[in-house]
């Protein structure tokens, strides 16, 4: 009965859908939507929200009670939820696997009206709002960072995913006199398990929908920092008409979720965002259970990033210092994209430093995302606090390297660090090489007769390949440094800051040790989550063994 409901879909189904990008609301003041979001502040600030595990559907508490709070005021908490033990990631594990083949017997666009039903919900204010608040108080992201990734790109990719499918359905293969045949698309046998990050209140949706939309149950453990914004998405899906049981939702430590789910006899894959370490601590743990499993676990993995800004002495200096300031500090560079090291021309440094410094003095507000004309806040927690200082300092003590702006830190009320800009007189600087993930950016500024060098430089400098960016007005020169650096990059910028990535218009995703590649938001990240069947049905008898050339 399974297999034929695969069959049908596979050939007589069909989807039909096209769409554009979400338009990034502007939060006016006096608008509806500024109405509404200060509305939605007050709400959440005036209480302590609860949030459980969800298995089934069901509420699950445990004793573990963890506190959510907000980065820019850290006495604040915003919400409490709890740990999920190993019992109950293994009772999602198992009820996960129980619904599988129901939900994969779901037809298409059954499965496919939810997400844009979800989609449609996102983009109205009762829910934008919400997203949009949660964001910007758990994460600490201002309104705009916080509406164009938890509205606009959680919207786009529920809305994408489906366009991407409707187009893999037009496929189908050759059919002869002989045989019809025929491809379909299955989840997968088993379960997925879906480890996000906390930068991106989009990339949780999407690691938990994405799976679930091509016919998997999915096991999601959000980050600890972006628990509430994550479950407003769990709850958008159910009033969406997500059956219970195809996402469970469980906040868990890292290590009991990531270690009971490499146990498992049944993972069927891992769809994972977060930094480069972790994602192989989960290879690895995969590699020791090999001989358990029913299949090989798909390994989707998008991580970190040492992100390029690589001027020309043609570059156009407005650009580059806007550009730099917009890619390595907003959000306080906690973009997995934000620009982290720049290589610059002799030529161009006494005038780049005076306008970085001009504008990095008096022009950017490092304040609460709750007042509108902050430009950034502060970084998400006390780890990150300790790890980005712990560089600065490193910088202030390096005999190759100084600070040229900023560099102040101050954790007393919330964990603030300055936007800091630093020159490094050794390329291969350790600020030039190691991810940070913080606002601080490293200059390094060679002879602008070394340009031919200076390419091979960045190509090499580095283990990531995330993104990067050339600025150069010179065309030729311009080309040709693109094809020296397609290997440097997954998403690689010409005249434009390396953030940003817009859903369908640059899918995204980093080569070397950035991850996987498989380009969230493009048209072939779903299929990774999908397990092709291809079926012919002869319609003549095999009248003779013997072929023609045996008569
Ligand atoms: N390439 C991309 O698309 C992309 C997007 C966003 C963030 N990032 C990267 O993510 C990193 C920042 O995010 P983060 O601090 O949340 O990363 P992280 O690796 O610390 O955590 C990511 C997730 O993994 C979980 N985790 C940690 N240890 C685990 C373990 N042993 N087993 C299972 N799960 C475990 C965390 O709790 C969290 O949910 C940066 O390196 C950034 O570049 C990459
Ligand atoms: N889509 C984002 C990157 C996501 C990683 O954190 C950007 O390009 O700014």
């Amino acid at each position: 009965m399974y297999r034929l409901c695969v069959h049908r879909c596979a050939s007589t189904f069909s989807l039909r859908y096209t769409t554009k990008n979400e338009p990034i609301l502007e939060y006016r003041r006096n608008s509806n939507e500024i109405q509404q979001i200060q509305k939605i502040l007050e709400e959440y600030k005036l209480k302590v929200t609860r949030i459980p595990c969800i298995i089934d559907g069901k509420e699950f508490w445990t004793n573990d009670i963890q506190k959510q709070v907000l980065p820019f005021d850290h006495h604040h908490v915003l919400a409490e939820y709890c740990y999920a033990n190993k019992e109950i990631i293994q009772k999602a594990i198992d009820r996960a696997v129980k619904n599988q083949s129901t939900w994969d017997a779901v037809p298409i666009e059954q499965r496919a009206n939810i997400f844009l039903k979800a989609a449609d919900l996102a983009a109205d204010l009762k829910w934008r709002s919400r997203l949009v608040a949660s964001t910007m108080l758990g994460q600490g992201k201002t309104v705009f960072q916080a509406e164009i990734d938890a509205a606009c790109e959680l919207i786009d990719f529920w809305r994408f995913n489906v366009q991407h499918m409707a187009s893999a359905m037009a496929y189908q293969p050759t059919s002869t006199q002989d045989s019809d045949n025929s491809y379909g698309y299955r989840g997968l046998e088993g379960f997925v398990a879906a480890i996000s990050p906390f930068n991106f209140t989009a990339i949780g949706g999407h690691l938990a929908s994405a799976p679930a939309f091509m016919g998997n149950t999915v096991v999601w453990k959000p980050a600890d920092a972006a628990v509430l914004s994550n479950y407003i998405i769990y709850k958008i899906l159910e009033e969406a008409g997500l059956p219970p049981g195809i996402i469970q939702f469980v906040p868990s430590k890292g290590e009991d979720f990531g270690r009971t789910i490499t146990q498992s006899h049944d993972l069927a894959a891992i769809t994972f965002t977060g930094s480069t370490k972790t994602f192989k601590t989960l290879w690895k743990w995969v590699a020791e259970n090999i001989d358990h499993y029913r299949t090989f676990p798909r390994l989707v993995g998008e991580c970190g990033g040492k992100n390029f800004h690589l001027i020309h002495p043609s570059a156009d200096i407005t650009t580059i210092v806007n550009g730099t300031i917009r890619s390595a500090f907003e959000y306080s560079g906690q973009k997995c994209s934000a620009c982290s090291r720049v290589y610059l021309p002799r030529s161009l440094s006494n005038e780049f430093y005076s306008q970085m410094k001009t504008i990095m003095e008096s022009q950017l507000r490092i304040d609460t995302p709750l007042k509108f004309d902050t430009f950034t806040s502060a970084v998400i927690d006390r780890n990150s606090f300790n790890r980005i200082k712990m560089y600065i300092d490193y910088a202030r003590k390096s005999s190759s390297a100084k600070i040229i702006f900023g560099g102040e830190c101050n954790d007393s009320v919330g964990f603030y660090i300055q936007p800091t800009l630093i020159e490094a007189t050794d390329p291969n600087h350790k600020l030039m090489q190691e991810e940070i993930f913080g606002p601080v950016v490293t200059v390094y500024v060679y002879d602008d007769k070394k340009y031919d060098k200076i390419v091979n430089l960045v190509n090499q400098t580095s283990n990531y390949a995330l993104t990067g960016s050339i600025f150069c007005q010179d065309k030729t020169i311009l080309e040709k440094t693109r094809d020296r650096l397609v290997n440097a990059a997954g998403n690689l910028y010409l005249n434009d800051k390396s953030t940003g990535s817009v859903v369908n218009q640059q899918p995204f995703g980093g080569a070397r040790l950035s991850g996987t590649n498989d380009k969230a938001g493009g048209p072939h990240y779903i299929f990774r989550f999908s397990s092709p069947l291809a079926i012919k049905n002869m319609k003549v008898p095999l009248t003779t063994f013997k072929h023609v050339s045996m008569e």
